[in-house]
């Protein structure tokens, strides 16, 4: 294939992330790349910082695109699938990044058939993500391929033939960064607490959160196995350890997970708002 016609639809955080993935790797030429959105300042923006072609029409941003790409919130899909409906290229493939949207529903409000599902997480930003993605039966050898490399240009990529996993990647990856900065600035803070400037602090945390994680990929050890080794009897770690597992901290990573999980599915089904008194509260 010659190098793509890709229309991101919904220039926001993760739109641009795909953008500025596509243009670093090299997938195709800035002039082939459309960001349509309604803010008319934001895909200026885009324009002046990638070369994209700025659009403010969805219906004209896709017409001639190989790739339609939905970056849209789950709450405007619905008013982006329709004003889209017989617009896409017969021939296009069309790629959701839109947390608990399901396939047949996509496939169904757009009366298209090759798609892609895709759950991304936003060190996608840096090239550092990872995405799990699924595809509809309808998706052609090229266009698989198409996509791996789309998504490969946002770090790694898993490729799952079940869409059930989705629901689940949204919940453990596509939100993880959310539980990790919680738990960074909660360290940073307590840093702060004991009395070092600010600065040393993020730098102590955030390289420690790095090393810790670049040393669990390397030596592909339990997790457990990895703390005992800092956790000396009697010693420090086993003192901080104590009240975090009394605290309930890896009950509630789980059940905030599930939470995760059990709200996208919701979003697949169009319950859009939700009251703390319909949450997953599990106690
Ligand atoms: N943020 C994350 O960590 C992740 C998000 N996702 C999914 O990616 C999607 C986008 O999320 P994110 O980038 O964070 O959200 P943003 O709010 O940053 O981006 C959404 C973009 O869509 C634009 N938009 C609104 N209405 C329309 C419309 N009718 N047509 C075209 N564009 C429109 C918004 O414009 P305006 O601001 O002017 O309304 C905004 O630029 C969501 O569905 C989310 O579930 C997936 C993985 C990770
Ligand atoms: O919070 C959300 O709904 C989106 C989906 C995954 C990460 N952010």
């Amino acid at each position: 294939m010659d190098a793509p016609k890709i229309s991101v639809i919904g220039p926001g955080a993760m739109g641009e992330a795909i953008i500025a993935g596509l243009l670093r790797d090299g997938l195709t030429p800035a002039q082939h790349v459309t960001a349509s959105g309604p803010d008319v300042e934001r895909v200026e923006e885009l324009r002046s910082v990638y070369g994209v072609r700025p659009m403010t029409d969805n219906a004209a941003a896709v017409e001639g695109a190989d790739v339609v790409i939905l970056s849209v919130k789950p709450q405007r899909l619905e008013r982006v699938l329709s004003g889209l409906c017989g617009k896409v290229p017969p021939q296009a493939l069309v790629l959701s990044i839109v947390a608990g949207a399901a396939l047949p529903s996509i496939s169904e409000r757009l009366q298209h058939k090759a798609l892609v599902r895709a759950m991304p997480n936003t060190p996608a930003q840096i090239g550092e993500g990872i995405t799990v993605w699924t595809a509809s039966a309808a998706v052609s050898t090229e266009q698989h391929e198409l996509a791996r490399c789309i998504l490969g240009a946002l770090g790694s990529e898993i490729f799952v033939e079940e869409e059930n996993y989705l629901d689940m990647a949204t919940a453990l990856s596509g939100s993880g960064p959310a539980y990790v900065f919680l738990f960074m600035e909660a360290m940073v803070d307590a840093g702060v607490h004991l009395g070092f400037p600010r600065r040393i602090a993020e730098q102590l945390v955030t390289q420690t959160v790095r090393g810790s994680a670049d040393y669990f990929a390397g030596r592909k050890s339990h997790p457990a196995a990895l703390r005992n080794e800092v956790t000396s009897p009697g010693g420090t770690s086993a003192a901080a350890l104590y009240y975090l597992e009394k605290a309930g901290f890896r009950t509630a990573i789980s059940r905030a997970i599930w939470a995760a999980y059990e709200r996208s599915q919701e979003l697949g089904k169009d319950k859009h708002r939700k009251s703390p008194e319909n949450s997953a509260e599990r106690d």
